[in-house]
């Protein structure tokens, strides 16, 4: 499910040119292709809840007009369409109050075409994100924010929901053949939507690695990083994980998506993940890019955590 590629190195010559390319061949995770493929397994899933009269639905709500959110959301209803999911989009001004999007979301819980609820996070600073997340009936959490439904990850119970970007992470890793079993992880962020699910699944059964959770406090976070077999980064600032901190042979999971200025770009702007790329690509066994890796994936586990959450229905 990913291309290989050569480095080779230019300046040394030919002799070493044919060493790099044996010392340094470096797998780019494809999270397009990856994700094509979790959405073709979906595709025939939602075919045979079909042929049962079962259409899954997915509602997604949208508080404010953050530009960035509103491209998410928009991505994610042309995937429903594309993969005929339901689609509901309900976008509420910034100025909704907190009683009035907790009614949207008791419409929703009520509403048996809705099998999955999103409340795209995060909403303005006036409203309180946890009290709406409980609210969610835990059965259309396809986010994995419910308290239940940590609970069930923490359990490795299968009826849960995985939030979807961690979740993406570990079939990144599987379809790129990375062995996780026994090795060091260092999962760089410690998060409820991102870092502290992915430290349980790779700890897990699913995951059989040795895990560190590292974060703002963490003492010569550098020194850490460099044990690790496996690095997932998901700090949330633009290109954090420099080479320095990267072992050769480890492989990257990029869960960062920083927007930086960028005049050369129409937009004026640039994606960049939370790996300083570049310079860390040469040393890994595998990486994922941004745009390209992760982001894709978390769509299509959230197509198929709708998927899921329509046949529990059945
Ligand atoms: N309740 C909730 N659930 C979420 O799952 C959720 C959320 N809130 N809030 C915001 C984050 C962010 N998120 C992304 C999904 C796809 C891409 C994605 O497809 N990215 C493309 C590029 C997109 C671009 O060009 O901007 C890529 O990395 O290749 C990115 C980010 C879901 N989120």
């Amino acid at each position: 499910m990913a291309e290989r590629y050569f480095c080779a190195i230019k300046p040394f010559g030919i002799v070493s040119q044919v060493v790099g390319i044996y010392a340094l061949v470096m797998q780019i995770i494809d999270g397009k292709q990856v994700a094509e493929k979790v959405l073709s397994e979906c595709s025939d899933r939602i075919a045979a809840l079909k042929e049962k009269g079962v259409t899954p639905g997915l509602a997604v709500v949208l508080v404010g007009e953050d530009p960035a959110s509103k491209v998410y959301v928009g991505s994610k209803a042309r995937k429903c369409v594309e993969l005929g999911i339901y689609s509901r989009k309900i976008e509420l001004p910034a100025d909704s109050s907190q009683e009035e999007v907790m009614a949207v979301v008791e419409e929703l819980n009520n509403d048996d075409k809705v099998h999955g609820i999103l409340v795209q996070s995060p909403p303005p600073p006036h409203i309180d994100e946890e009290a709406i997340v409980r609210a969610i009936n835990p059965a259309k959490d396809v986010d994995g924010f419910h308290p239940e439904n940590v609970a069930k990850l923490a359990l490795e119970d299968p009826t849960g929901f995985v939030p979807c970007t961690p979740a993406g992470c570990m079939r990144l890793l599987k379809e790129a053949g990375v062995e996780t079993s026994g090795a060091e992880a260092v999962v760089i962020g410690r998060s409820m939507i991102v870092g502290k699910p992915m430290a349980l699944l790779l700890m897990g059964k699913a995951g059989n690695a040795t895990v560190t959770v590292a974060h703002s406090r963490t003492k010569d976070l550098a020194e850490v990083c460099r044990r690790a077999d496996i690095i997932v980064a998901a700090i949330g600032k633009p290109e954090f994980v420099t080479a320095d901190m990267v072992k050769d042979g480890a492989t990257i999971i990029d869960v960062g998506i920083n927007r930086v200025e960028d005049a050369s770009k129409k937009s004026g702007y640039k994606l960049v993940g939370d790996v300083a790329y570049d310079e860390c690509a040469p040393k890994c066994k595998a990486i994922t890019p941004v745009p390209g890796g992760v982001g894709p994936m978390t769509i299509a586990m959230l197509m198929q955590n709708t998927v899921q959450a329509a046949e529990a229905t059945l």
